[in-house]
């Protein structure tokens, strides 16, 4: 203060220079001491700014994440934890959860719909809103094929207030959370690892996702208070090589011709133990061979539509002895009528705090088409709705788990839930078409006819 009034001041007399030199000399340097005091006062600050961010995000994320599962097989691990990171726990997560299981209709049911996010999932899940019940998604987002698909149903479900919980079904801590959280009347099991011959290329995915992962379910079902009612999806590969026709429930299923239709039988031979100890209210539904709009893009259907649109050769499997291979197509719209179906006839689980009080209803019924149509066929009706010739290769089945044939008797679904198939192939792929061109953007390419219904196809 002093020195500033010294050199502000001024004089009348003459300045004393040397004075006034080392004077500046000493009020740079205290000028540079306080601005270094000021740096390291600043970043002091900085630093414990941020140190204290760190800490928060770490204990937000320590808080939201639900633990992995240890049973998680590796190919679902990363996602996983991704998706936990992003979705799992929180407030506004339990929000989400609570919001989409409610029912907003009297009576109405709250159903866990496993594989949300897959085909015949998103589907039912779709159905089951629109008519008032509440839906709760889970599901893994494995790579299995395209996820991108996967996430386009669950923005569609969304849309919808259908929130899908990111989660496997061997994370037991979040299944258990989620049964704290809400009283599900209904699991509508549709989550498993599909496809017949990917079985020989991952075996063990099967068993983690369509064993395992059903034991997991079926464990937190049966703890459950209430316990709910479990309607899940089985499979017609259950018949294996069975040659009577057309397929019946009581029909043997002991010749499985797959790992994934092993592990489908071992599903349901594990339902029966989960009825007959617990009191689980367990109904299978056996699909044939399901195909439609928002299908599986590793089916054959839906690969040979991109392959014959892109020019490039499919392959047409006949049998050893040169015989046409056949499936019980069978659209979606009649599996979603059938699940839902299997849903309104099923009766409540007889369990209480793990314990049977008395029996329950244990189902398996097959949901088909029951009218078989070969692959060369179906391939016949494509080319007739993309309006461009196939490249076929007409080869050997490879001996890789497939079946000659199938054909469902669908008299027992009849009988107890009115399930009538009512969509043949041509109808059903045409709808598939559609969908397909418009969802990849192609439309302009498949020929105009399309839209006005004129080339139904014919047999050629
Ligand atoms: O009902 C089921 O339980 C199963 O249905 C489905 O299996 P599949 O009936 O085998 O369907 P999908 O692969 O579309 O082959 C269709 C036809 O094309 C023939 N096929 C197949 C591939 C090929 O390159 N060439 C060929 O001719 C092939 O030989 C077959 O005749 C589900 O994928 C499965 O998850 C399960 O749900």
């Amino acid at each position: 203060m002093q020195y500033h009034t010294m050199i502000g001041g001024g004089g009348a007399s003459a300045p004393d220079t040397s004075k006034t030199t080392k004077l500046e000399r000493y009020n740079s340097y205290i000028r540079r001491v306080n601005s270094t005091k000021l740096l390291q006062a600043s970043s002091k600050l900085l630093f414990r700014v941020t140190l204290l961010v760190a800490l928060l995000l770490i204990f937000f994320f320590t808080l939201n994440y639900p633990p992995l599962s240890s049973g998680d097989h590796h190919l679902h691990a990363t996602n996983n934890l991704l998706s936990s990171a992003f979705y799992g726990g929180g407030a506004a997560w339990e929000k989400q959860v609570r919001h989409s299981s409610t029912p907003r209709r009297p009576n109405g049911f709250s159903v866990l719909v496993t594989g949300a996010a897959g085909f015949v999932g998103s589907h039912c899940s779709l159905a089951l809103k629109k008519r008032g019940d509440g839906v709760l998604g889970l599901d893994n987002f494995n790579s299995y094929y395209d996820p991108s698909l996967k996430r386009a149903r669950q923005k569609l479900l969304s849309k919808h207030q259908v929130f899908i919980v990111e989660g496997d079904l061997n994370d037991a801590e979040l299944l258990n959370k989620l049964f704290d959280m809400v009283p599900f009347s209904h699991i509508l099991h549709l989550a498993a690892q599909a496809g017949v011959r990917y079985a020989m290329q991952n075996p063990l995915s099967y068993i983690s996702s369509n064993v395992a992962g059903f034991v997991n379910l079926l464990e937190v079902a049966k703890a459950a208070q209430p316990q709910p009612a479990i309607v899940w999806a089985s499979s017609s590969s259950v018949y294996g090589l069975n040659t009577q026709v057309p397929f019946s429930e009581s029909d043997r299923t002991d010749q499985p011709a797959s790992l994934y239709a092993a592990t489908k039988k071992a599903g349901e031979e594990i339902a029966h133990t989960y009825n007959h100890i617990y009191g689980l209210s367990l109904t299978g539904l056996r699909f044939f061979t399901v195909y439609g709009p928002w299908g599986r893009p590793d089916m054959a259907y839906f690969f040979f539509t991109k392959d014959i649109l892109q020019g490039k050769g499919i392959n047409v499997y006949v049998t050893q002895d040169e015989k046409e291979v056949a499936r019980d197509f069978t659209y979606i719209d009649d599996i979603v009528k059938g699940c839902l179906g299997a849903l309104d006839t099923a009766e409540k689980s007889t369990g209480s705090g793990g314990k049977k009080r008395a029996p329950a209803q244990l189902r398996v019924y097959n949901l088909g088409n029951t009218a078989p149509v070969t692959v060369g066929k179906l391939v016949g009706i494509l080319e007739s709705l993309l309006t461009v010739k196939a490249k076929k290769h007409v080869i050997k089945m490879p001996r890789n788990g497939d079946v000659p044939f199938t054909h469902a008797n669908v008299s027992q679904a009849y009988r107890d839930f009115a399930y009538k198939p009512t969509t043949d192939l041509a109808a059903g792929l045409r709808k598939f078409v559609k969908w397909y061109v418009s969802y990849y953007g192609i439309e302009s390419r498949v020929k105009k006819e399309f839209d006005s219904g004129t080339n139904e196809h014919t047999d050629d």
